[in-house]
């Protein structure tokens, strides 16, 4: 038999009843009420599990990997949208293992490495773009992600405004943003829509889809051109692009289905990479805007690992474990995609007496998994970085966030260049700025939201915060 599930309409299934409003908490609630770590859905008569435990998270997408590493066919995103360069919706198979080796050999560690000094340079072009305009601090995250993600990939120098390649990504992501809308696009439910003809009446999202087909194709091809065209000049600039194409060319095994792979996995990067870690750094601002006590400890405990005298770099790795414990619980607090991108069965398995059928959406639940509190206690729900510290340390007993980047073999490729983002963007700005709630207009202060937008991506609800500089000199370091 299947795992436990709600009741639903008999025609619909509980299609209606996932909310479109954090649907992950209702996952987790439904997973608590049924007193299962699994539980099934009916989806318009189809099966759909979400996986709500560490336990079985590590046993289907983990030990039994082969069989949980699929993806859906997704025609609106990959056929009509032109998003099947994009490893993230590809089908488990030679493509897909091409382009994430690509992942493997260059944003790994040690490779992963060479792009250190691109981290910090965006960590101190984001300071010094908050000293100047701190009010636009969203942008200036952005812009600061897009400076060491581009710089990483392709060798590209982000220009501050209207940038090219900048707007190409940005314009691909909102492509997509349209087609994940929940039930905005029918045609992923209904593949064979995908062949009526563009005059018919309804057809609207063919028309649509074209457009943003030409957004999603242009942004890997320009950038990547760009990056190829600066090697053949010879001007270019140590990238994944730049060593991955010598690579080829030394070893004797280029090839245009290689040349295809490297370009489909730098276009990745960029894409699936800008929006999420801008999205941590956001969540970072606002629990330091809220729990002003957690962030005192942080800078006293950057002062004391580092001194007032310098900015921190990546020579402090290591020393400063509160903010590797912040940056966890940043992880973990608001996670940045709560259930991922869907997986999906080869084969029938069975988990726990429970029948799991083949060719059927499983989700893995980080948002449950990550506020388990039979793990994390009863304030699962506070931001608290203290959870991961004992006697100064940091707590070797709990357990890691590795959840919040998703599962198995389809576990986000981006994960050490996010986790290095985050340390670097946050102990930077912990060094220089305090970070204070908004006032009104009596200058009293007023606590933001800590409401969030759903969507595939969490992001705060845009709050207004003072980033202000912790005294003269640290002005100075800028
Ligand atoms: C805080 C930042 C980030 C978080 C929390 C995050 C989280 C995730 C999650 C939950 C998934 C889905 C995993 C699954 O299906 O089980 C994913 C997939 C992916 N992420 Fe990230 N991500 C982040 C940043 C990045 C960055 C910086 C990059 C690239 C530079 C990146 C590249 C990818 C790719 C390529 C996939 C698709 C993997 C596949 O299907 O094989 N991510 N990420």
């Amino acid at each position: 038999k299947l795992p436990p599930g709600p009741k639903g309409h008999w025609l619909f299934g509980n299609a209606f009843q996932v909310p479109l409003r954090n649907p992950w908490e209702w996952f987790q609630t439904v997973g608590i009420q049924l007193n299962s770590e699994i539980i099934s859905l009916d989806m318009f008569g189809k099966p759909m599990i979400v996986v709500n435990s560490q336990a079985a998270a590590d046993e289907l997408f983990g030990r039994r990997s082969t069989n949980f590493a699929d993806r859906p066919t997704f025609p609106m995103i990959n056929d009509l949208m032109g998003f099947d360069w994009n490893i993230a919706f590809m089908k488990y198979g030679e493509r897909w293992k091409a382009r994430r080796a690509i992942f493997r050999k260059t944003f790994q560690p040690p490779a992963i490495y060479d792009y250190k000094p691109n981290i910090e340079r965006g960590a101190r072009t984001l300071l010094k773009l908050l000293f100047e305009k701190p009010e636009d601090f969203p942008r200036w995250i952005r812009h600061s992600i897009g400076v060491i993600i581009l710089s990483s990939t392709h060798g590209i120098d982000v220009r501050m405004d209207h940038d090219p390649y900048m707007d190409a990504a940005e314009k691909s992501t909102d492509a997509l943003s349209h087609a994940i809308t929940p039930g905005a696009f029918l045609v992923d439910s209904i593949p064979l829509l995908k062949y009526v003809p563009d005059w018919f009446p309804g057809a609207g999202f063919k028309i649509k889809a074209k457009e943003w087909k030409k957004a999603a194709t242009r942004a890997p091809q320009i950038t990547f051109d760009y990056a190829k065209g600066e090697i053949e000049r010879g001007t270019n600039k140590p990238s994944v692009v730049s060593r991955y194409l010598k690579d080829l060319e030394e070893n004797g095994t280029w090839s245009k289905e290689q040349e295809d792979a490297v370009r489909d996995a730098s276009g990745v990067m960029v894409f699936a990479g800008t929006e999420s870690a801008a999205s941590s750094i956001s969540t970072f601002l606002l629990a330091m805007v809220l729990h002003p006590e957690k962030q005192k400890k942080a800078q006293e405990a950057i002062d004391v690992a580092i001194g007032q005298e310098r900015l921190p770099d990546f020579s402090d790795e290591g020393k400063i474990p509160y903010i590797e414990a912040l940056s966890r619980e940043v992880l973990r607090w608001r996670p940045v995609a709560p259930t991922g991108v869907p997986h999906y069965t080869n084969k029938p398995d069975h988990y726990q007496g429970y029948y799991i059928p083949a060719n059927c959406l499983v989700i893995g639940n980080s948002w449950a998994i990550l506020h388990d509190s039979a793990v994390y206690g009863a304030d699962a729900d506070d931001f608290n970085p203290d959870r991961f510290m004992t006697n100064g340390e940091l707590n070797k007993d709990m357990p890691d966030v590795k959840a919040t980047f998703g599962f198995g073999r389809r576990a986000c490729a981006g994960q050490y260049m996010a986790e290095l983002s985050l340390f670097m963007i946050a102990a930077s700005i912990l060094a220089v700025f305090d970070i204070k709630k908004p006032l009104d207009e009596n200058g009293n202060e007023i606590t933001p939201s800590d409401q969030y937008e759903t969507g595939g991506i969490l992001h705060p609800t845009p709050f207004k915060c003072r980033i202000i500089p912790r005294n003269d000199k640290a002005a100075t370091l800028l």
